[in-house]
């Protein structure tokens, strides 16, 4: 891949076991193990990537979700550009639990615009028949808490696993671009004398 390489972190949080170590083998090294251990702490990978024309350096951190390992994880978290907050679409409690994965990203990774930072929701394990969550419902959960994407996957089958991590990064490139926007706002108006406008920062 030729060009300038934009290096992103986007960091995989949620309840153990809803697959998202899974979700990151699955997407850098298109292998699925279907005995995966839990992780401890933090592991990470990278993989380049084209969105858009944008060359991208993808650096995608896969955390612990077991409560006990709270103190290894959040250490991590500062930095990200992107969250993925996943759950198991055949486990309610990781559903439910997403508010609270929402909150402790917030806080250890010291966001400051919260409303304005790129979430993606992820229902993992489409693949599986005892559903416990529908889709409506995932959908309602991102609309109320901060108009999400939401995508549904399997790490086993390699169902939208490239278009979630895809996503991860037009989210942040929508963000970065708004940002560019609005600090061009300002120049402008300072050039012209005007007060600069802060409609959109
Ligand atoms: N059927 C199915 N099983 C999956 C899928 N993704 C992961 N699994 C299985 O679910 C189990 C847990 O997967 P992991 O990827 O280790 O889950 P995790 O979220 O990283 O778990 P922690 O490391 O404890 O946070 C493993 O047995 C995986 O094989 C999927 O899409 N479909």
């Amino acid at each position: 891949m030729s060009g300038k390489s934009l290096l992103l972190k986007v960091i995989l949080l949620g309840d153990g076991g809803v697959g998202k170590s899974s979700l990151m083998n699955r997407y850098v090294t298109n292998k699925f193990d279907s005995q995966a251990f839990h992780t401890i702490g933090v592991e990470f990978l990278n993989r380049d990537l084209e969105v858009d024309g944008r060359f991208v350096t993808l650096q995608i951190w896969d955390t612990a979700g077991q409560e006990r390992f709270k103190s290894l994880r959040t250490p991590f978290y500062r930095g990200a550009d992107c969250c993925l907050l996943t759950f198991s679409v055949d486990d309610r409690q990781s559903f439910e639990n997403l508010g609270n994965w929402q909150k402790e990203f917030i806080y250890y990774a010291d966001v400051k615009d919260p409303e304005h930072f790129p979430f993606v929701v992820l229902g993992n394990k489409v693949d599986k028949e005892d559903r416990q969550v529908t889709t409506e419902e995932a959908q309602a959960w991102c609309m109320e808490n901060g108009n999400y994407p939401y995508l549904e996957t399997s790490a086993k089958d390699d169902t939208n696993v490239t278009v979630a991590f895809e996503e991860a990064v037009r989210q942040v490139l929508a963000v970065e671009e708004q940002l560019e926007h609005c600090m061009l706002g300002h120049t402008i108006d300072l050039n012209s004398g005007s007060k600069a406008s802060s409609s959109c920062c």
